[in-house]
């Protein structure tokens, strides 16, 4: 039976912090799927600067995932019921809480895990992880 697993997030700028979730979260299965957020959705912080398709299809080249798909605009939990995963991994900073994604989880007789992947730290000085921070860094030099 293959193991189906769902990661999720903006990915507006990526880099290698993108790259360690979604390897970490392929290796949870056999299959994985990414959810790239709406911006709609995207309401804890800056609204991404690139299109959702443009996230899409970056995400959707890198090795570790097998389809990236645009997030629902309405109701998050309508890719995981067409999908049917048997994870779901949770970025190590997402401010989801676990327990509520699993009680609604649940609710719609969904039989699936969720799982908390770990966080990279920067590997020298120079390294930039997080898409927050590599805008910054523009900003500061070029703006
Ligand atoms: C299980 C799960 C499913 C999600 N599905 C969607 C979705 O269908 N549409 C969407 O716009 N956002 C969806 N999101 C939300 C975003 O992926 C994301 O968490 C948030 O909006 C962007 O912030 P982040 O990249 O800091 O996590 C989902 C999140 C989780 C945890
Ligand atoms: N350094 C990192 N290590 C591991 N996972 C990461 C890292 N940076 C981001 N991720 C994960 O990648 C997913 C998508 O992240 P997102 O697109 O919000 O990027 P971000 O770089 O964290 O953005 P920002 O720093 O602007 O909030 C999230 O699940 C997040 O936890």
């Amino acid at each position: 039976m293959t193991r189906t697993v769902i990661a999720q997030g903006t990915f507006d700028i990526i880099h290698p912090g993108h790259v360690h979730y979604l390897e970490e979260a392929a290796a949870m299965g056999d299959e994985l799927y990414v959810i790239v957020a709406r911006k709609a959705n995207v309401d804890h912080k800056e609204k991404p600067i690139c299109p959702a398709t443009q996230r899409r299809d970056v995400v959707d080249a890198l090795e570790a995932v097998d389809e990236a798909i645009l997030g629902h605009e309405e109701d998050i939990f309508v890719p995981i019921e067409e999908i049917d995963p048997d994870v779901i991994a949770l970025g190590h900073d997402q401010h989801h809480d676990a327990a509520g994604i699993e009680s609604e989880l649940e609710r719609r007789g969904i039989d699936c895990t969720v799982e908390r992947a770990s966080g990279r730290d920067p590997a020298d000085d120079e390294e930039i992880l997080s898409t927050r921070l590599i805008i910054d860094r523009i900003l500061e030099r070029r703006g």
